[in-house]
């Protein structure tokens, strides 16, 4: 069997050992030649799949080791009988854990709390609802927007007209959709981004195009009350410099980026393979990941629940890191090729980021019921009470 797969997937090697022929390449130049006698193509979000990509090749599985499916053409290749299988969940931790940092920077920031906002969440799916759940547990006050699933008689959600009227903070955890009847595309276009509350966090780690960047920059222009963080570009991966400029926090698409979330991603294409051939998927995780270099730290008696909080969370993912590096490389850009290619750099020589919950807190030394707070947030695990 042959298998072309893109490099940036890691453990492919161990996981596939027994599979047959590996071929890896950088996953914006897999093309109809590079599959041309693959049987399976293994991506990432940065190959566009469609069925005539793969037309007249012997290709029948297409997995993408990520969450978001809007680079394949679903519908094309069903009708063309591949079969297609995504990583649901694999780095939502991540992405949460992203947001959290996002939020603990702007108040920083703005010199506003954020545990006292209100924090509307569009799309409440692996990353919006397990947002909701870790906010809930933290104290903080949550509206939900996501028709589809009200369509399907879920409570207590709201139209997003009415979040936006109501929020202080908006994150976007929607898939990129452009038909039907809750199309994302530009679903914040120039009329919604216009009447955001005064000072309102504006919050996208979903896809570029989720939010009119043309309108964005032209709103932001306007109104330095508004406090927005990019993870995701309408143009990637060119970034528009001017736009950069303007968000408060600019990063390059790596808001998943943790290696728990992107090593899960592997394991479950590699369970859905190993299901597609009929084949026992004999090989997990816990066996081939590495170990974690698990941090310990802990709580002085009487230290104020905030400051452990926030001490946490900037051990955990230091979102102000990533926004550092990816506007020096577009300062040190000469062009945009050079852009494209920066972009691209950062995302592939990522640092290694862990998740949080392999953080361990040593509760005997800290305050109970803090430390409880932040083991039902999700942000450590273990310890004895
Ligand atoms: N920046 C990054 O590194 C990452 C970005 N993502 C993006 O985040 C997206 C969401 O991820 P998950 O929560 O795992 O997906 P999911 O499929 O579990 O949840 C998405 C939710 O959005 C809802 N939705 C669809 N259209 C909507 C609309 N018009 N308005 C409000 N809600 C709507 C759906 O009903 C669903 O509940 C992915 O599709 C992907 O594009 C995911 C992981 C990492
Ligand atoms: O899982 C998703 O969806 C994502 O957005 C990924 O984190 C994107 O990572 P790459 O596939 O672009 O490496």
């Amino acid at each position: 069997m042959h298998i072309v797969a893109d490099e940036n997937i890691p453990l492919l090697d161990e996981f596939l050992a027994d599979f047959g022929r590996l071929t890896r390449l950088p996953g914006r130049l897999i093309d109809h030649t590079s599959v041309s006698d693959a049987d399976v193509l293994l991506v990432r979000s940065v190959t566009k799949v469609s069925a005539a990509m793969l037309a007249g090749t012997p290709v029948r599985f297409v997995g993408t080791c990520t969450i978001g499916t809007d680079h394949l053409d679903l519908p094309g290749l069903a009708a063309a009988g591949v079969e297609v299988a995504s990583a649901p969940g694999c780095n939502a931790r991540g992405v949460v854990e992203y947001v959290l940092s996002c939020l603990l920077t702007l108040s920083e920031r703005s010199a506003t709390a954020w545990q006292n906002k209100m924090v509307g969440i569009v799309g409440v799916g692996e990353v919006g609802g397990r947002l909701a759940t870790t906010l809930d547990a933290l104290g903080i006050e949550t509206l939900l927007c996501d028709p589809p699933r009200a369509e399907r008689g879920a409570e207590g959600l709201v139209e997003l007209d009415e979040l936006i009227s109501r929020c202080d903070v908006i994150s976007c955890h929607v898939p990129l959709t452009t038909d039907g009847k809750h199309a994302t595309h530009h679903l914040f276009n120039e009329k919604r981004l216009r009447v955001l509350r005064p000072g309102t966090w504006l919050i996208n780690s979903s896809r570029g195009p989720v939010i009119d960047n043309t309108a964005l920059k032209t709103v932001l222009a306007q109104r330095a009350d508004l406090l927005v963080a990019l993870d995701v570009w309408e143009t990637e991966p060119l970034v528009d410099p001017k736009l950069a400029a303007r968000c408060a926090l600019a990063t390059p698409h790596i808001a998943g980026y943790s290696l728990d979330g992107k090593l899960r991603g592997t394991a479950q294409i590699y369970q859905a393979l190993c299901r597609f051939l009929d084949s026992p998927a004999t090989l997990t995780l816990e066996q081939l990941a590495p170990r974690t270099g698990a941090g310990e730290w802990a709580m002085e008696a009487g230290t104020p629940a905030d400051w452990l909080l926030s001490k946490a969370l900037r051990q955990v993912y230091d979102v102000r890191d990533d926004d550092a590096r990816l506007r020096a490389m577009l300062a040190a850009a000469p062009s945009e090729q050079a852009s494209r290619e920066g972009f691209d750099r950062l995302r592939k020589d990522y640092p290694l980021r862990r998740e949080c919950n392999l953080l361990r807190i040593n509760t005997a030394a800290s305050e109970p019921q803090v430390a409880r707070r932040l083991i039902a947030a999700g942000f450590v695990s273990g310890g004895e009470f």
